[in-house]
């Protein structure tokens, strides 16, 4: 298994910088151990070496993030990294086109790293990078496993800019393991090890509408190119990635709106936040009243609401055959100020002060979708994961005293 030996880079605390091949001075405060300090300085994990591998103490919790590539991952990314208070970075010092991001909370990998073709091998065996034969899920499992039990590993990097297979990095485990891409609970073996899966389910007409904006607008794709590169995903987003969200703890469906009568524009969003019953360590957001049917127009007096104006639905269902709870936001919010006349009305939001969720949605104004629903259950997604994190490091940490009472 590709756990981390000895020979690996590592940052140590005194420079900051990367070594080889590690001396027992280098290790920091004793000649067992080393102290990881992330990019801001704050000290992760306390790690040790012992039969050329790198163990950490510490719990790490496993999040799954699956989505169809351009679909809002990073930008959900980013929300959830602030929300524990830091932005996230590449490692520092490693290679440039590294996938993953690092805070001082929070390691989030993306699962392109794991391809095992190539784009010229993907092109020669005529497979798409959404097909299982060009994903390697053996290692997938036994590094997302290994970080879990605490043990450092060498991932291998995707280079989406060169479209080949780099030399691996270093991952350390950290408090918050975020696997994110397009298979995070493809296999069942990696899937066991989610302690919270989340699917970003972007219908088609979005996804569209998202691809000509950024691919188009940014990137100078034709649609001709954008639509033909859509067409030839669609196969394989319907036999592999699709199906994961029956696994999913919680789905954000994004769909065209409801408001505007055959709307084609995709600007404005009917956005739902499906969320499992009967989680460990998740109770599901409610809006008045736990386990009513529930439709609201919120727009008066105390929300600004232009035309087509904001529509909330809540209330039970079922998805997949599993109970869920749902809330829906249609429409977009004029000003983000008032959100928290609509953050007052919602409760089980886990925030940590009254209008945490509003503070959150402005301080990333800029994000995409912070005028609407997408932005604000993806906020939420964030607060029950730190929640969740919380109440299973608290556990961890009680437990022994529980032991010890009985
Ligand atoms: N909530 C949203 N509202 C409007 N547009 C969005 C939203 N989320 C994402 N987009 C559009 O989709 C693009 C891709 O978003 P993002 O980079 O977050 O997705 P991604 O899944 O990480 O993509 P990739 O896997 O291709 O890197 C954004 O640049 C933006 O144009
Ligand atoms: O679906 C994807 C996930 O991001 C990419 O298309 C896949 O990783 C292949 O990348 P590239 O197009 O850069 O070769």
């Amino acid at each position: 298994m590709a756990v981390c030996k000895m020979n690996t880079v590592l940052h140590t605390p005194n420079s900051m910088s990367s070594i080889s091949t590690p001396t027992k001075a280098q290790m920091g405060f004793n000649q067992n151990h080393v102290f990881l300090y992330t990019t801001s300085g704050k000290k992760t994990n306390t790690c040790k070496f012992r039969s050329g591998v790198i163990t950490c103490s510490g719990e790490t919790i496993v999040i799954g993030l699956a989505a169809d590539s351009g679909c809002g991952k990073s930008t959900f990314m980013r929300r959830l990294t602030s929300v524990f208070g830091g932005a996230a970075s590449p490692p520092k010092g490693g290679n440039p086109d590294s996938n993953t991001l690092i805070s001082d909370t929070t390691t989030v990998i993306c699962l392109d790293d794991y391809h095992s073709l190539d784009r010229t091998g993907r092109k020669q065996k005529g497979v798409t990078a959404l097909d299982p034969r060009a994903n390697d899920f053996d290692l997938m499992y036994e590094q997302v496993k290994a970080l879990k039990d605490g043990k450092a590993v060498e991932k291998p990097i995707y280079n989406h800019v060169s479209g080949l297979l780099d030399p691996p990095e270093l991952i350390i485990p950290p408090k918050i393991l975020v696997i994110e891409g397009l298979h995070p609970m493809y296999d069942e073996r990696v899937r066991d090890l989610l302690d919270f899966s989340i699917y970003l389910d972007i219908s088609n007409e979005v996804k569209f509408a998202w691809k000509i904006q950024r691919d188009m607008a940014e990137r100078g794709h034709s649609l001709e190119t954008i639509k033909a590169s859509i067409e030839a995903r669609k196969p394989d987003f319907d036999a592999y990635i699709d199906p994961q969200k029956q696994y999913a703890d919680a789905v954000i469906e994004v769909l065209p709106t409801q408001l505007i009568p055959d709307d084609n524009e995709g600007k404005v969003l009917r956005v739902k936040l499906i969320m499992k019953e009967g989680v460990q360590y998740f109770n599901p957001v409610y809006l008045f009243d736990e386990g009513s049917t529930i439709s609201w127009i919120p727009c008066g007096r105390k929300l600004t609401c232009s035309y087509p104006g904001i529509k909330f639905a809540y209330g039970p269902d079922a998805y997949f055959s599993h109970e869920v709870s749902v809330l829906e936001m249609d429409g977009q919010f004029d000003r983000l100020d008032e959100l928290v006349y609509v953050e007052s009305h919602l409760s089980n939001i886990s925030t940590k002060f009254f209008g945490e969720i509003t503070q959150q949605m402005l301080k990333h104004a800029d994000f995409p979708g912070s005028n609407n629903g997408t932005g604000l259950f993806q906020t939420i997604v964030g607060l029950k994961i730190r929640d969740l994190f919380e109440q299973i490091t608290t556990n961890k940490v009680s437990a022994p005293f529980e032991a010890a009472k009985a």
